[in-house]
């Protein structure tokens, strides 16, 4: 078993805690808050051992009544993994107390390339990771533009690839974050990090991206061309994405529209939290002019990663290979929604028997 800790339950550290308490081959051993607020009782109902993440604050989790099994030292000297999931720039901090307690690290895509030995996709980059003491899982927009594009550069080989990014504002319990009456862009030049941060997964794939911000709190939208070496046929274009396991094909049948609809189809579907491991392409989107490739994808951004990290611990602590890796995590978390409209018929015993 790996024992892994989680420092920072937070809206990424939560969802990794629970990926990593579902799979076979690990155990969570505790998580960590700065703060003793609401979010200790989510870990608390789980029945997740809490830590304070910060040593000096043990006696505010006190005078709120919250038990402690100990500061993040504690956490870090029984476990083989840590999972940062502080706030971005925290990490950096953090990763000196890490190194004096000689544990092993996954940071996350707030923090940039430098702080790890590798940064890690499992669809490009699993191998980098292995035998790491530390890596970085890039961030929710450079993860689904690595599931992307690597089958693309694979199969048609990328030339080039444009991206926009319309980033969401804010997670949805971020109440301080905006624009709330504008679009802007974010950052105004180009490139925004994601291009450099794909290259950190693919090196060889050229591909610029620029990003916005909207106020939305839901998804990230991508609009992307990619103009690739071999003219593709759209129908096959959709059959190479359809049988990769993280990416969802949106079928034009199901009158999904947008994030609001995603969700609600997630939380239909029995997603924890409503989450959406996958990236979500827009089927009817994926359209061809000469060797141009174009389609749009939506990102959940709390959720895309957290497959990803848990790839990432066994990357580091263990000898499984990627495909087999990918298998477990896809199977313990139920990751690869397929829809079952559009190409065949809904089995009527599918559905809730009528009283
Ligand atoms: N949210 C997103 O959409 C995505 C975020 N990321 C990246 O994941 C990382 C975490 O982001 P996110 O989950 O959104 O952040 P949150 O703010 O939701 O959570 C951060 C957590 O870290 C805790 N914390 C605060 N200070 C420290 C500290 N010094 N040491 C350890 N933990 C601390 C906070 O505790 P408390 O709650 O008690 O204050 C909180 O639980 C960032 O690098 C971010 O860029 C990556 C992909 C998507
Ligand atoms: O990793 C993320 O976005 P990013 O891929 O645009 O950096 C998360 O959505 C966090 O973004 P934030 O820095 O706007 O909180």
């Amino acid at each position: 078993m790996i024992r892994v800790g989680v420092n920072g339950y937070g809206t990424i550290g939560k969802r990794v805690a629970d990926a990593v308490a579902a799979q076979p081959d690990m155990e969570l051993v505790g998580v960590t808050k700065a703060s003793p607020d609401y979010g200790v009782e989510a870990a608390s109902r789980r029945g997740y051992d809490l830590y304070a993440a910060v040593e000096d604050r043990v006696d505010e989790f006190a005078a709120a009544g919250v038990g402690l099994a100990g500061a993040l030292g504690d956490l870090l000297d029984a476990v083989d993994v840590i999972v940062d999931c502080a706030p971005s720039g925290v990490g950096e901090r953090n990763a000196p107390i890490y190194e004096a307690h000689d544990t092993r690290a996954v940071f996350q895509g707030g923090e940039d390339a430098d702080v790890a030995e590798a940064s890690f996709n499992a669809r490009g980059r699993f191998e980098a990771a292995r035998g790491a003491d530390s890596v970085r899982v890039v961030s929710c927009n450079t993860t689904a533009l690595s599931r992307l594009l690597a089958p693309l550069d694979e199969t048609y080989g990328v030339e080039k690839a444009r991206v926009t990014l319309v980033r969401r504002g804010g997670d949805p319990n971020e109440t301080d974050r905006g624009p709330i009456n504008d679009i802007v862009p974010d950052p105004a030049t180009v490139p925004s990090h994601h291009g450099p941060d794909v290259n950190e997964i693919l090196p060889d794939v050229t591909v610029d991206t620029a990003a916005l911000r909207a106020p939305v709190t839901g998804m990230h939208t991508h609009s992307v061309n990619v103009t690739v070496e071999t003219a593709p046929d759209p129908g096959a274009v959709r059959d190479l994405l359809a049988d990769e396991s993280r990416i969802f094909l949106v079928p034009e049948a199901a009158g999904i529209d947008g994030a609001g609809a995603l969700k609600e189809y997630a939380a239909d579907a029995g997603r924890p939290r409503g989450d959406l491991w996958e990236n979500c392409v827009w089927e009817e989107s994926i359209s061809v002019t000469g060797r141009d490739l174009y389609l749009f994808q939506n990102v959940h951004q709390e959720a895309d990663v957290v497959p990803e990290n848990v790839d990432a611990i066994r990357a580091m602590a263990s000898d499984v290979d990627a495909a087999e890796s990918v298998a477990r995590t896809n199977e313990s978390l139920g990751v690869g929604l397929e829809s079952r409209l559009g190409d065949g018929e809904l089995a009527r015993a599918e559905l809730p028997a009528d009283d």
